[in-house]
């Protein structure tokens, strides 16, 4: 059961030191809140406090404390508003925690004080635990610039919101003293991105930042908004005056400022805030940084979601139809899965077979489309017929139409002999599976994707077409985001080979334990 913390920091250096015991707890979110030796005085709030630091000097503390977390696979959250708010004597939180963690050594008194009077939102049987807090480490230094602003702005994709995401909102949320508005960019400016198709929906990207800006700090006022340019409202609205930019964004921060000097508007307070490096990379594909693209590359080969149930198919032998645009890697990847032990079926060359003379589809193919299909000894020439229906909608679907029927045939004795040789698992691998309407024929679907310039590069290079004949191929197909929709997994061949066979293996790996799980083994080898 998802569980949720609360770590509870005096001293912000140490909270790596603390995490693998957190960890322990199976959490798979944590709250972390810095008290800077206001412990008791939360216990026992008194009317004077002294006058409070500018909320920005507490910037490399978040960061520090993010930073510290990297590589512990938890979503966590640094919460904000009793930091801006130190006259707050209740700490407010959108899940219930489950297990309050102090980073030093307290009576159980004082934890359970702490947890009744301190905390808005807790599970009923929420427990406490004091970590032994060792010797204190120098908490990072006080950031200089402490001036705030009523109105901040700041823009991103903000896909699968990692530690770099949350700093940079930190950031805009330590230095915002009334609205923050949030630029989220829509699928219209996605193309360049690594893996975009796996990115996720821009309404799903803004209710994630929302829902951290409401946990983080949930007394100011917040405008989440879908931007389909680099400015978004940047370069219209008057009232912004400062912005939050990464050092990879900065120069579109600089920007804006031109913009609006040339429109008389007061150019924004430029804040910019360092990339944060990755502690834990697991492909050399990665990039150094934190980055959502690693996070997207390291969901290649996993299971992204529970196949439907296919009570029109036996259990065994399992289906698995691998698709994917024209020149995605599709049979190399098959061809990975075979020597793992897969039962593998390449639909195209099979539809090759039934083209042969003496093949009933022969005649009916000569009979539609003309002799002209044949080549000097009576056999279908593909390339020509290639170029007859590559193009011409009509003509393509009229052969769809009389190959496919014959071609599931041929391909269900196909998977019987290889069943009856002991394959328990098989692949069929198909490039237009899905319009043939055969994800139904299969247990689960995986797709191979690479980005569409890259698929014109490889026909150009393998199948000889000019530019313009590629690109009208790859067209001609369905986009990647509409092929991997319920594909159960997704594989990419952009990157070298070994980095294509890490994946196949990651993902025969996650089907075996799936299967297992699910039950289908039946004492039969998978
Ligand atoms: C349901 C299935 O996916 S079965 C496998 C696909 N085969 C079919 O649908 C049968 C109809 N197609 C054919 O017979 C052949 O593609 C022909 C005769 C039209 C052309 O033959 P060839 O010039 O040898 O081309 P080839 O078969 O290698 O196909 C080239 C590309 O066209 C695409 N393609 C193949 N069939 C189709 C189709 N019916 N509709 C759209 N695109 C197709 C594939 O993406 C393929 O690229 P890939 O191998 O990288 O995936």
């Amino acid at each position: 059961m998802a569980k949720t913390g609360l770590l509870v920091v005096t001293n912000p250096s140490r909270v790596a030191r603390v995490m693998p015991d957190v960890q322990k707890h199976f959490l798979n979110k944590l709250y972390i809140q810095y008290l800077p030796t206001r412990l008791s005085r939360l216990l026992t709030p008194t009317s004077s406090s002294p006058s409070p630091p500018s909320p920005a000097v507490f910037s490399k503390t978040v960061i520090g404390m993010y930073s510290q977390t990297l590589g512990h696979n938890l979503d966590v959250a640094v919460l904000l508003a009793y930091l801006k708010n130190p006259g707050l004597t209740t700490i407010h939180t959108q899940k219930p925690i489950d297990v309050v963690f102090f980073d030093q050594v307290l009576s159980g008194d004082e934890m359970n004080a702490f947890l009744k009077k301190c905390l808005a939102n807790v599970t009923v049987g929420c427990t406490v635990v004091s970590l032994d807090n060792a010797d204190g480490e120098k908490p990072p230094e006080a950031d200089n610039d402490e001036r705030m602003y009523d109105n901040v702005v700041l823009g991103g994709t903000f896909d699968r919101l990692h530690a770099g995401h949350k700093i940079l909102l930190s950031e805009a949320v330590l230095r915002c003293r009334r609205k923050l508005t949030v630029g989220v960019t829509d699928e219209s400016m996605l193309k360049s991105k690594c893996l975009t198709e796996l990115i996720g929906a821009c309404h799903q990207r803004m209710s994630d930042v929302l829902e951290f800006l409401q946990d983080i700090d949930p007394n100011i006022e917040y405008d989440v908004v879908p931007i389909s340019d680099p400015f978004g409202p940047t370069i219209v609205e008057p009232s912004f005056e400062m912005i939050v930019v990464s050092d990879e964004t900065l120069r579109g921060g600089l920007k804006i400022n031109e913009i609006r000097t040339e429109k008389s508007m007061k150019p924004l307070v430029v804040h910019s805030v360092n990339l944060l490096e990755s502690a834990n990379k697991q492909e050399q594909e990665e990039e150094d940084k934190v980055s959502s693209g690693n996070l997207r590359l390291r969901v290649l080969g996993t299971r992204l979601s529970k196949p439907e149930p296919r009570p029109n198919l036996p259990r065994l032998p399992y289906l698995i139809g691998l698709t994917g645009g024209i020149a995605s890697g599709k049979s190399s990847v098959g061809r990975r899965l075979e020597e793992m032990g897969a039962g593998l079926i390449d639909c195209d060359s099979l539809a090759h077979t039934l083209y042969k003379q003496g093949e009933p589809l022969h005649g009916k193919l000569v009979e539609f489309f003309g002799s002209s299909i044949l080549d000097a000894e009576g056999e279908i020439d593909r390339k020509v017929l290639g170029s007859l229906v590559f193009g011409d909608k009509a003509k393509l679907s009229a052969l769809n139409n009389m190959v496919w029927p014959a071609l599931w045939e041929r391909t269900k004795t196909e998977i019987s002999k290889l069943h009856a040789c002991g394959k328990n698992i098989i692949v069929v691998e198909a490039a237009v599976l899905r319009q043939a309407g055969w994800e139904k024929n299969c247990h689960e679907v995986w797709v191979s994707i690479i980005p569409p310039a890259e698929a014109v590069r490889r026909l150009k290079d393998r199948n000889n077409l000019d530019e313009d004949a590629a690109w009208a191929r790859v067209s001609a197909q369905p986009p990647n985001v509409e092929q991997i929709i319920g594909a159960t997994t997704v594989l990419s061949t952009l990157w070298t080979y070994d980095f294509t066979q890490r994946q196949v293996s990651r993902a025969w790996r996650h089907l075996h334990e799936y299967l297992e799980k699910e039950g289908f083994s039946q004492g039969n080898k998978l």
